[in-house]
Formats: structure tokens, sequence, C-alpha cells
């Protein structure tokens, strides 16, 4: 599928607007319209209600260890600036950029990938000859794969190459990062954008946080950041459910909310974007169990995107290397699905389920990171200067029952949710052929949500304006929708209906004509198979919801 497609559609029938887009939109945004908002509110309702709500803390789960709870919070999105000094976002989140100063636009240093030309043994007009006589290899910088044919035309500029040169350019195999050639070697970038050679600055850290300040003084003093996970604020908020519920070790908390992470260079749809909606849970259980858990919550949590029809080849578990483990992470592995604006073969990130053993809490305990590296004059030390620890507060867990006393390991899935109604918005595009109101075969764009995740569950058409048909759809559609979203439609021609349906993703159309009317049936229209069945009026409300919650 081509993503121009998806995100021609996306605009067209309100699923994905661009932020601010009447004053030309801003980077890293994005809207979710009248569908989109039903999308996103189903995939985060059923994550709650699968994980949370409907949760079964009396019954020990397939491959789990044990029976455990679960239990939610809702956090700030602004927190004590000490939160991110502890968990070391305030040091330590950031990504690498290189900034051009020639367009001003900034990159990340890992992305901006490369290709060398050669340009041995060209022709070139004055000065640029000299290039040539020199055998330099020239890196032209971009930040796309699918950039492939613009990368020739700049090769081309570069060099000012005329026609009769072209066959003389040579590329040299092997595309690389920036990361891979040396800084000294920056004179001979071209990057994106820039009519000239070396334009690339020195690359440097780039914090992702968003800053601001609580109250009137804009000062270090109450200087404040926006959430960049939801994470923290489950952490910090850890003793208080403790003491405040009566949940006992093996049991999570979830949170669902938005994160902002300042990104270099938002792209990819609403993959990489710098207001998201994570969906997160942190997992508390004793450290002799906890790699049992973790490869329970890994697999728990990859057969629940499947369940939602997210399967078969676009949607991998990727166990990761030792290599890529964080210092204190044991295990972790990432849920991967192929979007279509990556490369053949490549997949991009849903969810990362992390073993992060005690890390979290003893470091709100104790504080790790080194205090001269901190600008935030939060807490002062018994010399009157500023240090940098964690709260002090005892965050370890007494068993009632063994009288252990023991720092909690954590197992942490986190997912986006935006990310997810991308994948599953991917993953519904189809385009096959169906028949017209004329019975012409015409090309069909489908989209097939799972019927639990649809924002439209069911539309009903009265067949014509008259004849007391509009009068029981209607009726129908009322009683359909104290259920569930439906929808109503008596414009046009009825094959047209059923194709703006077919748009929206609604698994089920109901069409009332003269028959209904004599004998109070209507015809069931299912959006994949296209199969028609007739079915008693009173039925309907009754098998629409079996198909829907039966489909869970
Ligand atoms: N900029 C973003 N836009 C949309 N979703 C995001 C973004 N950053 C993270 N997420 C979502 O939050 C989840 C958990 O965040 P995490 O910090 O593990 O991501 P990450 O490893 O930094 O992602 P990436 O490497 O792609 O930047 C991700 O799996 C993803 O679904």
């Amino acid at each position: 599928m081509e993503m121009e497609k998806l995100v021609s559609l996306c605009r067209r029938r309100g699923f994905l607007f661009q932020s601010s887009e009447i004053y030309g939109g801003l980077n890293g945004f994005w809207d979710y319209g009248p569908l989109g908002v039903e999308l996103k509110r189903n995939l985060k309702d059923a994550w709650w209600r699968d994980m949370v709500a409907a949760h079964d803390d009396l019954t020990t789960h397939a491959g789990a260890p044990g029976a455990y709870e679960m239990t939610g919070l809702d956090c700030t999105i602004i927190m004590h600036p000490q939160v991110w000094k502890v968990s070391g976002h305030y040091d330590l989140f950031a990504d690498v950029l290189v900034e051009c100063k020639e367009s001003k636009k900034r990159y990340r240093y890992d992305q901006v990938r490369c290709r060398w030309i050669d340009g041995t043994g060209m022709h070139l007009p004055g000065s640029d000859q000299q290039y040539a006589t020199e055998q330099v290899k020239y890196l032209i910088a971009t930040v796309a794969e699918n950039e492939a044919e613009d990368l020739e035309k700049r090769a081309m500029k570069l060099l000012k190459v005329r026609s009769k040169d072209k066959d003389s350019l040579k590329w040299i195999d092997g595309v690389t990062t920036l990361d891979q050639i040396d800084t000294q070697d920056f004179d001979k970038v071209f990057a994106p954008e820039a009519t000239k050679l070396g334009t690339f600055g020195e690359p440097r850290d780039f914090n992702l946080m968003f800053e601001s300040h609580a109250g009137a003084l804009q000062s270090e003093d109450n200087k404040v950041f926006l959430r960049p996970e939801t994470a923290q604020g489950i952490f910090v908020n850890f003793k208080n459910v403790t003491d405040s519920s009566r949940v006992k070790v093996p049991f999570g908390i979830a949170q669902v909310g938005k994160s902002f992470r300042n990104e270099i260079t938002p792209r990819n749809f609403t993959f990489r974007s710098r207001e998201f909606e994570q969906m997160e849970i942190e997992f508390f259980c004793h450290p002799s169990q906890s790699q049992d858990w973790y490869k329970y919550w890994r697999d728990r949590r990859m057969a629940w995107w499947q369940s939602l029809g997210l399967s078969g080849k676009n949607l991998i578990l990727r166990d990761h290397h030792p290599d890529e483990l964080s210092h204190y992470s044991t295990g972790t592995a990432d849920i991967e699905y192929a979007f279509p604006f990556l490369p053949e073969g490549e997949y991009g990130e849903l969810e990362g389920i992390a073993h992060r053993g005690d890390f979290d809490l003893r470091s709100h305990m104790e504080g790790k990171l080194d205090p001269n590296s901190c600008p935030l004059t939060v807490q002062l030390g018994e010399d009157g200067k500023p240090v940098h620890r964690g709260s002090g507060r005892d965050l370890t867990y007494r068993d009632d029952i063994t009288n252990e006393r023991f720092t909690p390991h954590v197992i942490e899935p986190s997912a986006g949710a935006d990310r997810g109604a991308l994948a599953l918005l991917c993953e519904a595009y189809h385009e096959d052929t169906a028949p017209d109101d004329k019975g012409q075969d015409q090309t069909r764009v489908v989209m097939r949500f799972h019927p639990r995740i649809a924002p439209v569950k069911a539309a009903v058409f009265p067949l014509v304006k008259k004849d007391g048909m509009p009068e029981i759809a209607q009726d129908l559609y009322r009683a359909l929708k104290k259920k569930f979203p439906a929808f109503y439609d008596e414009k046009g021609a009825v094959g047209r209906r059923y194709r703006r349906q077919d748009e929206a993703g609604t698994p089920y159309c109901l069409t009332v004509d003269g028959q209904s009317v004599q004998d109070q049936t209507v015809t069931l229209r299912d959006r994949d198979t296209l199969e028609q069945v007739r079915m008693k009026l009173d039925d309907v409300v009754e098998e629409i919801e079996r198909r829907v919650t039966g489909s869970c």
C-alpha cells in the first residue's frame, strides 16, 4: 500500500488532520477527526479494559507465574523537576543533532543517511575540475530512503555535471549514516537543501524535553518540563498506591496519557510526533520471579496486538541483542510493525517491553546521577549546596506473609496509542472490486478494521426516502445508537452509501427496503465478505452486538 493513499483517505474521511492546518500546520502535531477520535478511543478503551478493568485477578492466566492485580492512575503532565533529574531524562534524554549553517535546518545525526559519489574521471568546468582531479569522494546526505531520485539530481547539481558527463558519475556502494563517518569529513558532505558543500556544524546533544515555567517568574528556579513519558508518574506514586489500596506484589499500575518529546525530525505521519499518547504499565514483582513475569508480559502484549487484527508477517516481536540493552535491563523486547513508509524488511516500534530491575524505585529513593551536572537547585544538602538526590522516601515493599522486605523489580510494557492507531489504519487499508448500483465491478477502498476498534459499528439506510422506509430505519438507528456508534444515511444511491461506509471501515450496513415495510425484516451487509442476509428487525441490535463483542 502506498502511504500517500492512506494519508489522503485519513484527511478526506476525517481520521486525521494536520494540527492548525488553516495556518499552514505545525510540524509534529496531529489532530484526530470525527472518525479518528473514535478509532483511537476504541484502541485505548480496549487496552484499559483488557489490561485493567476486566482483568481477572483471581485466576492464573496462561503463561503467568501466578495471579496478579491491576490498578490505574492518572498523573499530571508537569511534575516536580527533580523527577526528571532522578529518572535521568534531564541529563541523558537527548538526541544528537547536526545543523546546516546555510538552511538553518536541524537533522538527527543518526538519521541523516549518506551516499558516496565518486568524482573520479569526470570533466568538470572551471574550479570544480579540481574535485575530479583530486579524486575526491562526496557525501550526499539525505533524510529519507525514498529520496534516491532526488539524490541523483542533487549530485549532478553539486558536481555541475553536464548531461554528457552523466555516465562518469559513479555511486559507490553502501548507504551509510553520518555517525559512521568522521566529523572531519563533514566538509565533503552536501546537506539536504544546501547549495554548497560542508555546511554541517559539529554534532551536539539536544534534550528532547519541552520546557516551561510554573509561576510568573521565568527563572531557572521555576523551570518545569512536559513529561516525555507517563511512566515516572507511576513510580513516584508507588507508595501512595500501596498505602491507599490493598494491592499486593505482584501487581501492575496502568496509565494512559499524553507525552511530549521535542523530536528533531518528526515525520512519517503520526509515527514520530512531538505530542503523543502512551499506554504504559509498570508491573511490580519479586526479584526472584521477574524473569518469568518479563516473558509473560512480552508474550501477552504481542498476543494483544494480534487480537486487534495486527498479525501475520507485518507484526514481529524482536528481542533486543544484549548490546542494545540499557545498563539496568536484563531483557527488552520490541513489538514492531512493518509500516508502509519504511523500506522493505524494516519495522517500526509500536511497543517496548522492558525488564527494568529495581532501577526506577531505587533511583527515586536514593538518586543515582552525578550531582555536578545538575543546574537545578531543587534540593539543598547539609552544606547548603545543591545536591542531586532521590526523594529519600522508603519505596521498598514488605510482604505481609513472609515479612520479607525488598525493592520490587519492574516489568514495563510501554505502548504508543498513536503508533497503534496508525498501524491499525495501515493494516485496515485495502483495495478490491465490488459491483456498483449498475452491477459493474468498480475498485473499492475498504478499511477492514477489526469490529471492536471500528469507529462506527453499523450504518442504517432506507432504500428510498418514502413509503415508510425512513421511519423504520430511524427507529432502528436510534436503537443501535443506545449501544454503540451508528450512522444514518438516506442520501444518494445506496451503492454510494455503502462505499462511504467501506471507507470509514463500518463493518455492518443495514438496509430498509419495500419488503421491510411488509414483513419487518432488513438486509444486513457484511463489509468484508459483501454477503447480504435478511433478518428480523427485532433481532438486529442483538445480532450486531453479538458480532461486535463476539469478535473480542
Ligand atoms: N515521538 C513519538 N511519537 C509517537 N509515539 C511515540 C513517540 N515516541 C515514543 N512513542 C511511543 O511510545 C512508546 C514507548 O516509548 P519509548 O520511549 O520506548 O520509545 P522509543 O524507544 O524512544 O521510540 P523511538 O526509538 O521510535 O523514538 C513507543 O513504543 C511508541 O509507541
